[in-house]
């Protein structure tokens, strides 16, 4: 089976068009191809913690977080926006089975930093794939909010770009970022200049000359991880555009696809 996760960000779910929706939902029907949704929610935690009036501390765009901060970033991605998604796909057409990594245990967590300076922060190092392939193959469509789980029980806040990856990687998949810009863009060349490739070493000096910053850190980073894994191809794209989902499954050119570095043969 063919599968292709599908990262929506937190700064698009909610914008997100209905054909957008429809489209995930037919991706299997028309092109061959299962989706596994595994989606953020940053901002809507951003605005449940100043409601709380809780500091927000980033760290290498990473929230710091403590156990009451895992707490409201689990309420709102496991919560309130995992289940928004499966209404939206079933409103679509299709059957989503909405979770996270603590149910099943489906993605094992550990501390990013052991010292315990950014708190409950995770880092996935298993993924219950079978789990995921079984969901796809009675024919749901996996819906998986990032927040994870320790072997002793804690809970960890995970970035959900990094749990997209590690998921992609598990199921041998192509991944697609959805966020709300047509890809990597350089605005010192033209305000709409979009990138339609980029190798590693392209996207370093991009983060060194600070023209990716941001959110868009961690969105690349994962994507050149998983590339290091088991994953083939890793494409940025603008959830705005109903037609990217499509243009991509079709072979289209569309966003910024990331890339190893070529391999040149003497
Ligand atoms: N070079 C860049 N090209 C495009 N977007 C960038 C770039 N550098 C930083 N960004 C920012 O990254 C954001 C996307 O990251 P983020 O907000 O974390 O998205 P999401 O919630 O979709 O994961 C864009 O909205 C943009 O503001
Ligand atoms: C550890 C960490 O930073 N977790 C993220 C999880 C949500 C996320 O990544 O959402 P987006 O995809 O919208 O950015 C957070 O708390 O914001």
């Amino acid at each position: 089976m063919n599968y292709l996760v599908i990262k929506l960000g937190g700064s698009i779910i909610s914008r997100l068009p209905d054909l957008f929706f429809q489209n995930i939902a037919e991706l299997k029907e028309k092109y061959g191809c299962c989706p596994v949704i595994v989606h953020g929610g940053g901002p809507k935690i951003n605005e449940a913690l100043e409601q709380k009036k809780t500091e927000i501390i980033f760290h290498d765009g990473l929230r710091v977080s403590t156990p009451e901060v895992v707490e409201t970033a689990e309420m709102i991605l496991s919560g309130h926006y995992n289940k928004k998604i499966a209404a939206k796909l079933y409103q679509a057409g299709g059957r989503a089975f909405g979770f996270s990594g603590v149910d099943g245990a489906c993605m094992e967590a550990e501390p990013v930093k052991p010292d315990g300076s950014i708190g409950n922060v995770g880092k996935i190092t298993k993924v219950d794939g079978q789990l995921i392939e079984l969901l796809c193959r009675k024919g749901y469509i996996p819906v998986i909010s990032p927040i994870s789980i320790g072997q002793n029980g804690t809970v960890y806040n995970v970035n959900a770009d990094t749990a997209a990856g590690a998921v992609a990687s598990a199921l041998h998949a192509n991944i697609i970022f959805v966020s709300d810009i047509p890809g990597v863009m350089n605005r010192h060349i033209s305000s709409t200049h979009v990138y339609s490739r980029l190798t590693a070493s392209e996207t370093a000096s991009l983060i060194e000359e600070e023209i990716i910053t941001g959110g868009m850190i961690p969105k690349v980073q994962a994507a050149l991880s998983c590339l290091q894994e088991n994953v083939k191809e890793t494409v940025i794209l603008n959830g705005f555009d109903s037609n990217s989902l499509f243009t991509y499954a079709s072979g289209g050119e569309c966003g910024t696809k990331i890339m190893k570095e070529e391999v040149t043969y003497a």
